[in-house]
């Protein structure tokens, strides 16, 4: 078992990190490969912040298991493949300890993790009394502080939720921390927002098929939700400001996140905050006090893991590491995304209307195409998805500045295209690459 630390090991460490989720991870492990005395800091009594315990891991969890549904009930008559698919039953009740017993395991692997790498994890609050003094406060109150050289907050967000002032009802619903809390399976459930990507870059106009191509999903377009009536548990009213009246078993608010820069000393220090609490940084993550810095969602510029740990990385190489990293930081351009939907949205680069503002229509050429993939040869038609890719080419030469992919697959499919925008090519770089048959990703070389 690693140790648990409750007061301070040395006079003064190279770095204290508010924060045990993804950047704090990322940033705390490189510092400390360089022989650096590195403290972390995490109020929750578990590390890997919001993707290990309420984000990505769960939530990727989630989808395989829809994903599994989809394909025994729907797809698996296609294959010929017999037996009372009907008879076979997702069990949420038995299924659900078993997610959250692997989270528990993924808490522990961070845990060892850190202690392998000689970070120090300590548990409470942390809050800055100086540029170099973190107080913890421990969950029985008692307070601790650490001295440092340096400081980073790695603090994550949280979801908003309306105040049932705002909309009467509100608090019937829960949000995406609540719903992985959720011990009985909603049958119906009414999501509140449809836009994971706002804070980063927009979906390309393409992918709309996403929200509006499924039978399956309902979508109320441009609706408000108003109010909220029924008793939690049961059946729940949810009324819009069109009048529509939806009945359904949760409400899942998922409207925003909101950076977590409160009551942790930084405005009183000088640290400048965004007017929603994310923490104003340099690219390179600096913040306007000198050796507090920022990584991850709490200062607000692509709210993803990758994001947080890459930021994070790069700030460790360029303090602590060799002089070849003294300018090392995150380029924040081309980060390649994937919705989690069904079927997957895969995106790198520009969309075709930014691209069209960026280099004028002029310049821009797509190339598009839409189609069904093999797999569902099978299947009658109201099953089979489509696919549906997009190249944003520009410039005489072709460059290949946004790729948008929907369809099976197209969630392993888009890292392996980022890299070749990320390298700047062609689209005769894509022509000149020999295809992979049969596959769907053939089709993004073989495009004219
Ligand atoms: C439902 C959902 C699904 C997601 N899916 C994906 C996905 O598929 N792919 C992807 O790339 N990203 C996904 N994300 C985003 C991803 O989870 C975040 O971008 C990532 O976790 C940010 O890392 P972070 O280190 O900045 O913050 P966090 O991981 O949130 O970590 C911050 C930590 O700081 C702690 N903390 C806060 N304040 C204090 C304090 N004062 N003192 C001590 N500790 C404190 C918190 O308890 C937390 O553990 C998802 C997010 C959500 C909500
Ligand atoms: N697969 C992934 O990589 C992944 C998955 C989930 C979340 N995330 C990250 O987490 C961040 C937060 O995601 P999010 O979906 O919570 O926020 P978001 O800001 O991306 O989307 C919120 C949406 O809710 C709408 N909305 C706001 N108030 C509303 C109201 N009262 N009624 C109806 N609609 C309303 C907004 O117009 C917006 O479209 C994202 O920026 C994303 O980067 C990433």
């Amino acid at each position: 078992m690693p140790p648990i630390y409750d007061k301070p090991t040395t006079e003064k460490y190279d770095l204290v990190i508010i924060g045990g989720g993804s950047g704090g991870s990322g940033f705390s492990r490189r510092a400390a490969s360089y022989g650096k005395k590195v403290a972390v800091v995490e109020k929750d009594g578990k590390l890997g912040g919001t993707c290990v315990n309420v984000g990505c891991v769960p939530k990727k969890i989630m989808w395989h298991a829809a994903d599994l549904q989809e394909r025994v009930h729907n797809h698996t008559k296609g294959y010929h493949i017999k037996g009372d698919a009907a008879a076979l039953k997702f069990d949420w009740a038995t299924f659900k300890p078993q997610r959250d017993a692997y989270i528990r395991k993924l808490n522990g692997i961070y845990a060892n993790n850190f202690d392998k790498e000689g970070v120090e994890h300590h548990t409470g609050f942390g809050r800055l009394t100086s540029a170099t003094a973190v107080e913890v406060t421990r969950p029985d109150g008692q307070k601790y502080t650490l001295q440092t050289d340096h400081v980073c907050i790695a603090t994550g967000g949280k979801p908003v939720i309306p105040s049932d002032q705002e909309i009467p009802g509100a608090s019937l619903g829960v949000d995406s921390d609540g719903f992985f809390e959720l011990e009985d399976q909603p049958k119906r459930v009414a999501v509140v927002g449809a836009d994971r990507v706002a804070y980063f870059r927009p979906l390309d106009p393409a992918n709309d098929y996403a929200v509006d191509g499924t039978n399956r999903v309902k979508i109320h377009k441009s609706s408000k939700v108003t109010k909220v009536q029924g008793e939690k548990g049961k059946t729940l009213t949810v009324t819009t400001d069109k009048g529509e009246s939806i009945e359904v078993d949760a409400v899942v608010w998922a409207i925003g996140r909101h950076a977590l820069s409160g009551d942790m000393g930084l405005e009183e220090l000088g640290v400048k905050l965004h007017p929603n609490g994310e923490v104003v940084t340099d690219e390179y993550q600096n913040s306007t006090v000198k050796g507090v810095t920022s990584i991850g969602d709490v200062q607000g510029k692509a709210l993803l893991t990758p994001v947080a740990i890459a930021a994070g990385r790069r700030l460790g190489n360029r303090l602590f590491g060799p002089p070849e990293f003294k300018n090392d930081k995150l380029d924040y351009e081309n980060i390649p995304t994937v919705v989690f939907s069904h079927p997957p949205i895969g995106t790198v680069g520009l969309t075709e209307p930014q691209a069209r503002k960026e280099y004028g229509d002029d310049s821009v050429k797509i190339y598009k195409t839409s189609f069904r993939g093999l797999y569902f040869s099978m299947m009658e038609d109201d099953l089979k998805e489509p696919t549906m890719f997009k190249l944003v080419c520009v410039g005489p030469e072709e460059r290949v500045v946004g790729v948008h992919i929907l369809g099976q697959g197209c969630d392993e499919i888009t890292q392996g295209f980022a890299v070749a925008v990320k390298m700047k090519a062609r689209k005769r770089d894509l022509d000149d690459t020999v295809a992979i048959h049969p596959t769907s990703a053939e089709e993004l070389v073989t495009l004219r």
